[in-house]
């Protein structure tokens, strides 16, 4: 193809894919990804009801996020993007909670191109390399918000990552009204670690200990403790962050570890959703499977629900 013709039909497609974004939002919407897809109460409701339904045994967890994504999705005039810090043992479902907001801004979900996924280990693998993946982390979140405000950005394994490397994102979480002409007011961050998890055992287990309920927890029983551990812990990628320290963190979540009946219950739904009848042999058989701590109460699965699907391929 000819370099004039081939600009020509670029040219039209473009234009017509804007005459139909603006003649027909939603249908042009439906049919391909736009930023800011779904109206934001109606993704505030989708979050809502995805995490009743899926995530067990973190009534905290539930509370706080919906209050919090809701809320910020419904002010118009935020004055700063929303900052999650989500914490707890391996497989409580942190992972599974940015997967569920992320599906319930943007129907592709992490598959969005308007969420954006760092994993420490993989993406800022050198200690030695720390201010290129500044300069690069940086640039890669004003470019994101440029093209789309309601960008969704999620940090995992922040236990690994460098110290200091995060703080280069400080500008962005701060209530700057514009920032080189870009607004990052409607954006989300979600930061997931297991850095604090001692500490939220500890409590559940104090709450088990003296025969009060999982669900007697209330956030002000957590919310500081975790804080102030996370900023003092070397390994959580947080230690003696501006982030924590210029409180431009909005709210740290805390996974509580998982009993005996929320593994059950995630075996229930992974063997449904591989279309088996569920055979409550083996549904006790593989919760049994499992390893809890501590040593002589055998409480909490210590490995939550994340081998799960592993163990049921060996019966099907
Ligand atoms: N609280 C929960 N409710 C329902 N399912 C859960 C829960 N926690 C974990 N799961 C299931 O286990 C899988 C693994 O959990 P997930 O990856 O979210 O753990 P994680 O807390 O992010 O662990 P890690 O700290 O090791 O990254 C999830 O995809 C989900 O299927």
């Amino acid at each position: 193809v000819e370099p004039i013709s081939l600009g020509l039909a670029i040219a039209g497609a473009a234009a017509s894919a804007l005459t139909g974004f603006i003649s027909y939002p939603r249908l042009y919407c439906y049919f391909r990804e736009c930023c800011l897809q779904r109206q934001d109460q109606r993704a505030a409701a989708a979050l809502q009801e995805n995490l009743d339904k899926k995530l067990f045994g973190q009534h905290l967890v539930n509370k706080v996020v919906v209050k919090a994504v809701k809320g910020f999705l419904n002010n118009t005039n935020a004055k700063k993007p929303l900052a999650l810090s989500l914490h707890g043992w391996t497989g409580t479902g942190k992972n599974f909670v940015g997967r569920i907001v992320a599906e319930s801004i943007y129907k592709r979900g992490l598959r969005s191109k308007y969420v954006h996924q760092f994993v420490a280990t993989l993406h800022f693998p050198h200690a030695h390399s720390i201010n290129i993946y500044k300069d690069q982390l940086q640039s890669w979140i004003r470019g994101n918000v440029s093209i789309c405000p309601r960008s969704l950005f999620i940090f995992d394994e922040m236990d690994k990552m460098h110290a200091g490397l995060i703080d280069s994102i400080k500008p962005f979480l701060d209530y700057y009204e514009l920032l080189d002409g870009v607004s990052y007011r409607q954006a989300i961050f979600i930061f997931l670690s297991n850095a604090g998890a001692e500490k939220i055992t500890e409590v559940a287990l104090d709450f088990w200990r003296n025969g009060r309920t999982r669900e007697d927890i209330q956030l002000t029983d957590i919310q500081n403790a975790l804080s102030v551990s996370v900023f003092n812990n070397k390994n959580s990628g947080f230690w003696h962050s501006t982030l924590i320290d210029r409180n431009l963190i909005d709210y740290f979540v805390p996974f509580l570890p998982l009993e005996y009946k929320h593994v059950k219950m995630c075996v229930r739904v992974e063997i449904e959703s591989r279309g088996y009848a569920v055979d409550e042999d083996i549904l006790t058989r593989i919760a049994n499977e499992m390893t809890y701590f501590p040593r002589e109460e055998r409480i909490y699965s210590d490995k939550g629900c994340k081998t799960v699907d592993a163990k049921l391929d060996y019966y099907f």
